[in-house]
């Protein structure tokens, strides 16, 4: 039988054990998984870790995610989410990408460079708002600025309630500063451009070489997205890392709310506004529009708000048609098979 104890260092918490039936308690085996590849997964469970093939029986499945396996170590089915990170796929997919599953904390990591990026950290502030994780914007290369505090300013400019935390990913003194978020039974999902340090920052972490950064692969031709998959880690003193590509493209879908909750500010000043449905372009009597004029408001926040709502609601059209498609080819295969089996019957 299962150590749901020994689980809790993977993150196994009540909200997975009180989805189990009375028959489950006994007989299956909960597994988390921790790597994701084309063609299987990598999960632990209590005590082994082991590969699983892929099935088409399989819902699709992220790191991150509890699924329940029997004696055989085949797969049963998957516990419900608490979070989930999801992106509408690269290029004109009309899919869903799985970024990551039951993660409590993002880390939105961004270096003090010139790569540094507003516009994209706030991008990323929307998908972990609309996840239900905690946001935390970790600023990396902190030994190749002079002015690290000029950096968090620009940070504290997006919002001021946002927590920050400067770091050299090379040095080990970053586990102190992100040590709140580095506890037992906490998931840290990585977010961020390519390059900016999440894998030199996991490995810092680990205390250990377990990603390949692009200090160290330098056979990558063109030095971009060094990691390739996406690893749950447990790190030594408690709590587990998620390191994720580089995504170049991270286009939201179903994201509304966590629009709205990232540009709260602007939603407070909207309240003001003389038309409850005002888009704070021309509108007479516009709130939002007054506090970019008196300067209270960046110009850049406002058109990123509505440049992210804009894609959004575009995303989630073409996605919910790909959905209703489905839908109605499925409704027409099995109609076709049941008259097939009632000719059949005659
Ligand atoms: N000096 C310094 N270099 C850093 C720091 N963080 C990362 N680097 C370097 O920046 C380069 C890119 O770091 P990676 O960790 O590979 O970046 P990544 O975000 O994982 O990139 P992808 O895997 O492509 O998504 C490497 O050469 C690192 O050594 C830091 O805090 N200080
Ligand atoms: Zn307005």
């Amino acid at each position: 039988m299962t150590n749901f104890q020994r689980l809790a260092a993977m993150d196994w918490r009540p909200f997975f054990q009180q989805q189990l039936t009375i028959e489950e308690w006994d007989q299956i085996i909960p597994a988390r998984v921790t790597e994701q590849h084309k063609s299987q997964l990598t999960v632990a469970t209590d005590p082994h870790t082991f590969t699983l093939p892929i099935t088409p029986a399989m819902p699709p499945l992220v790191v991150g995610d509890w699924i329940l396996l029997n004696e055989n170590k085949q797969f049963v089915r998957l516990l419900e989410r608490y979070s989930c990170f999801k992106r509408k796929s690269a290029g004109t997919g009309h899919e869903w990408q799985l970024i990551a599953a039951n993660v409590d904390t993002a880390f939105i990591v961004c270096s003090m460079n010139e790569d540094f990026n507003p516009s994209r950290i706030e991008r990323y502030l929307a998908l972990a708002q609309a996840a239900d994780a905690e946001p935390v914007v970790v600023l990396t290369k902190a030994d190749l600025t002079d002015e690290p505090e000029s950096w968090r300013d620009h940070v504290r400019r997006i919002d001021k309630q946002l927590q920050v935390v400067t770091v050299n990913a090379l040095e080990g003194s970053c586990m102190d500063a992100l040590r709140d978020w580095l506890t037992p039974g906490n998931t840290v999902v990585m977010l961020g451009s390519s390059g900016v340090g999440k894998s030199t920052l996991t490995n810092t972490l680990l205390g250990e070489s377990r990603q390949s950064t692009q200090g160290i692969r330098e056979d990558d031709a063109k030095g971009r997205h060094t990691t390739t998959g996406r690893s749950l880690f447990p790190i030594p003193q408690g709590g587990l890392i998620l390191d994720t590509p580089g995504m170049r493209e991270l286009q939201l879908a179903d994201c509304h709310d966590g629009i709205v909750s990232a540009f709260a500010d602007i939603q407070r000043l909207a309240e003001a506004c003389r038309f409850a449905d005002c888009q704070h372009d021309q509108e007479p009597g516009c709130a939002v529009q007054a506090a970019v004029e008196q300067g209270s408001l960046d110009s850049r926040r406002l058109s990123n708000y509505q440049k992210l709502l804009r894609e959004d609601a575009l995303n989630s059209a073409s996605l919910a048609q790909k959905r209703a498609k489905e839908k109605a080819f499925t409704r027409f295969v099995n109609f076709s098979q049941k008259e097939s089996r009632k000719f059949k019957g005659r």
